[in-house]
C-alpha cells in the first residue's frame, strides 16, 4: 500500500478518503529536518502553508509522486524542482475562494468599526463608546489589486454595501472587469483614489513589496489597507512605521512575510488601527471540507494512475497526442509567452493560426499550450495544461483558431496574434528538423532566432550606426551579448533588433536605449 505523509492539519473528511487507498500517517509538527529524513518513505505528500516543501525536501525524496496542497497558494513549495523530479503538485484553486473572501469583507468591516479592540475593550471592564468612532464604508471607493476568483467575490459583497469599486489587474479584460462592476484603473490611480484597498494577487516577483513606503506616500491619509493573500507583498516596515505615525487609517492583514509572525515584528505593537489575525482566510469548516476532499480525490488517482484534474505541473493531455505534438507544444507556449510580454498590458483576443504541416493536427492542445505561455506572466506555475483555457475565459480572452496548410516556409510553423489594450502584435515560429524552435517573425518583420532566457528587442529605424550604439551601450553596463539579429522590411524604413544577452538589463539601461536617435521602441522579454 502507498504511504501518504500529512504534514499540516487536513479536515477528516479527506484523510478518510485517502485511507481507502494509503496507508495516511499524520504528522504536523515536523521539522525542516524531519521532513528531509522521513521523506524517502513517502508516496504522497499533503499540506496546507504551514509546511515549507523547499528544494532540498523534494530532492530527498525517492519515491514521491504527488504533493498535494489543500489550499491555493502553492508558493510554500517548489514548485520548479518537482516538476524537474516529475512530481505533481496538485491544489485545490476554488475550494476556499468563499472564506478567503468573507475573511476580507470581515477585515474590512472590523477596521472600520475597531472590533477588536472596541471587544477588548469591554471584556477588560470599560465602557467607551467614544474611543470606537468608526466610518461607514457605503459609498466609499474600494480599490481591489488582484480581480480573480477571490477578488471578484469579494467586489460582489462590496457591490452589495453599496461601495464603488475600482481594480487593478493587468491581466483581466475590462469587459470581464465591467461585468463584475468595476472600473479597471493603473496601480497609481487604485493608491490615490481609494478608501480602502484589498489584496488578492499571488506573490510574484511583481507583487513583492508591490506596497511599499513610496506606495503608501500616495495614499489617502485615511485608507484602510486589507491583506488577505500573501505575505511580502506590503513592506511590513514601512506599513508599521506608517500606522504610527498615522499617514494611513488602518490596516488589517492575515498573512505575513515570515509566518509565524516573529514576536519582535514591528506590527505587532502598532495600536488600534491594526488588526492581526495568524493565516486564518481558508480557516471555515466549509472551506476546509472543500480542500480536503478536493485535494485527496486527486491525490488518490495519481496513486491510482489517474490524471489530476488541478495539476499545476503538468500538461493533462492523452499521452499518445502528447507524444507527437511535443515539440509544437514547447513552441506554442514559448510564443504565446513571447506575443504576451510583446504586447503587454490586457489580451482580449489571441488569434492561433496554424501552419504547414500543423495546419493537420489536432488544434486544442496547442491553443492551450499557446494560452499557458501566455497567462504564465500572470499565473506564474499555477497554469498548466488542465487550466488555461477556464483561466483565459475568465480573463475575458477570446481566442479564434484558423489553419493554413499553404504556409510553407517551414514544414510546420504557428502564428499567434495578440490583441489587447496597448494595441496588436503578432510573433511566428517553426521548428526546424532537428525540433529545435526559431521565431521567424515579429510584428511581420522576418527574423531568425531561437528563443533565449533574456531577450531585448528594439524597433528602429533603419540607419548606420544604430546597431554600434546599442552594442556599446550594453558593453559600458556589461550585459554580455549571445547573439543578434537585425530584421527589416524596406531598406533605410523600419527595421526591428532582436538581441539575446546573458543577464537581465540592469536598471536605467532600458531607458537609456531608448533615448538612442532612431530608436522607437525597446523592451525586454523573459522566455
Ligand atoms: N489568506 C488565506 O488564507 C488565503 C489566501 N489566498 C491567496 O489569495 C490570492 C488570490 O487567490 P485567487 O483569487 O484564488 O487567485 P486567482 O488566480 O483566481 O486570482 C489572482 C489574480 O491576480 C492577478 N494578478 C497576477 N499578477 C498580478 C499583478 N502583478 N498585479 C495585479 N494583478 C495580478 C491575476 O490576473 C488574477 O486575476 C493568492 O495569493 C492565494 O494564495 C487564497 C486563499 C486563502
Ligand atoms: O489557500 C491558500 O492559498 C491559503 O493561503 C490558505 O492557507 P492554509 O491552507 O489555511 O494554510
Amino acid at each position: 500500500m502507498p504511504k501518504l505523509l500529512v504534514s499540516d492539519p487536513i479536515d477528516q473528511a479527506g484523510i478518510d478518503i485517502l485511507s481507502q487507498v494509503a496507508q495516511v500517517d499524520v504528522e504536523t509538527s515536523l521539522s525542516q529536518e524531519d521532513l528531509v529524513r522521513v521523506i524517502p518513505e513517502y508516496d504522497a505528500l499533503m499540506i496546507r502553508s504551514g509546511t515549507r516543501v523547499t528544494k532540498e525536501i523534494i530532492e530527498a525524496a525517492t519515491q514521491l509522486k504527488i504533493i498535494g496542497r489543500a489550499g491555493v497558494g502553492v508558493d510554500n513549495v517548489d514548485v520548479a524542482t518537482a516538476t524537474r523530479k516529475g512530481i505533481v503538485v496538485v491544489n485545490s484553486p476554488e475550494g476556499n475562494t468563499i472564506a478567503a473572501a468573507e475573511h476580507a469583507i470581515a477585515m474590512m468591516l472590523s477596521l472600520s468599526r475597531y472590533i477588536p479592540d472596541a471587544n477588548q475593550s469591554v471584556k477588560s471592564g470599560k465602557w467607551n463608546r467614544k474611543a470606537f468612532v468608526g466610518t461607514e464604508v457605503y459609498k466609499k471607493t474600494l480599490g481591489i489589486v488582484g480581480l480573480g476568483k477571490i477578488g471578484s467575490h469579494v467586489a460582489a459583497a462590496a457591490k452589495a454595501m453599496g461601495m464603488k469599486l475600482i481594480a487593478y489587474d493587468p491581466f483581466i479584460s475590462t469587459e470581464r472587469a465591467e461585468q463584475i462592476g468595476c472600473r479597471l484603473v493603473d496601480l497609481d490611480l487604485l493608491f490615490r483614489e481609494a478608501d480602502y484597498i484589498t489584496l488578492h494577487v499571488p506573490k510574484t516577483a511583481e507583487t513583492a513589496n508591490m506596497i511599499d513606503a513610496a506606495a503608501l506616500a500616495k495614499m489617502k491619509p485615511n485608507v484602510r489597507i486589507v491583506n488577505c493573500s500573501r505575505g511580502g507583498i506590503i513592506d511590513e516596515a514601512a506599513l508599521a512605521e506608517a500606522l504610527r505615525e498615522e499617514r494611513i487609517g488602518g490596516a488589517a492583514l492575515d498573512v505575513f512575510e515570515n509566518e509565524p509572525l516573529e514576536a519582535d515584528s514591528p506590527l505587532r505593537s502598532v495600536g488600534k488601527q491594526l488588526i492581526l489575525t495568524p493565516h486564518l482566510g481558508a480557516s471555515t469548516a466549509e472551506a476546509q471540507v472543500n480542500v480536503a476532499i478536493d485535494v485527496a480525490e486527486q491525490i488518490r488517482d495519481v496513486l491510482l494512475g489517474l490524471p489530476a484534474r488541478s495539476a499545476v505541473n503538468i500538461p493533462g493531455l492523452y499521452p499518445d497526442a502528447l507524444e507527437k505534438l511535443r515539440p509544437y507544444l514547447q513552441l506554442a507556449e514559448t510564443l504565446g509567452n513571447l506575443v504576451g510580454q510583446v504586447a503587454g498590458g490586457r489580451i482580449e483576443l489571441l488569434n492561433v493560426r496554424m501552419q504547414g504541416d500543423l495546419a493537420n493536427n489536432d488544434s486544442q492542445p496547442v491553443v492551450v499550450a499557446a494560452l499557458k505561455g501566455l497567462l504564465s506572466q500572470a499565473l506564474r506555475e499555477r497554469v498548466n495544461y488542465v487550466n488555461a483555457s477556464i483561466e483565459a475565459k475568465e480573463r475575458g480572452i477570446r481566442v479564434i483558431e484558423t489553419r493554413d496548410a499553404s504556409i510553407r516556409d517551414y514544414a510546420g510553423s504557428l502564428h499567434l496574434e495578440a490583441k489587447g489594450s496597448l494595441g496588436d502584435h503578432a510573433v511566428t515560429g517553426a521548428l526546424l528538423g532537428d525540433g529545435e524552435i526559431r521565431i521567424t517573425d515579429i510584428d511581420e518583420f522576418p527574423i531568425n532566432v531561437p528563443p533565449n532566457h533574456y531577450m531585448l528587442f528594439t524597433r528602429h529605424r533603419d540607419m548606420p550606426g544604430i546597431i554600434g550604439k546599442i552594442g556599446s551601450l550594453l558593453g559600458s553596463f556589461n550585459v554580455n551579448i549571445a547573439s543578434m539579429q537585425v530584421g527589416r522590411k524596406i531598406v533605410r524604413g523600419d527595421a526591428v533588433m532582436v538581441l539575446s544577452i546573458d543577464d537581465p538589463l540592469p536598471d536605467g539601461l532600458l531607458d537609456e536605449i531608448k533615448k538612442v536617435p532612431g530608436i522607437r521602441d525597446a523592451y525586454t522579454v523573459t522566455l
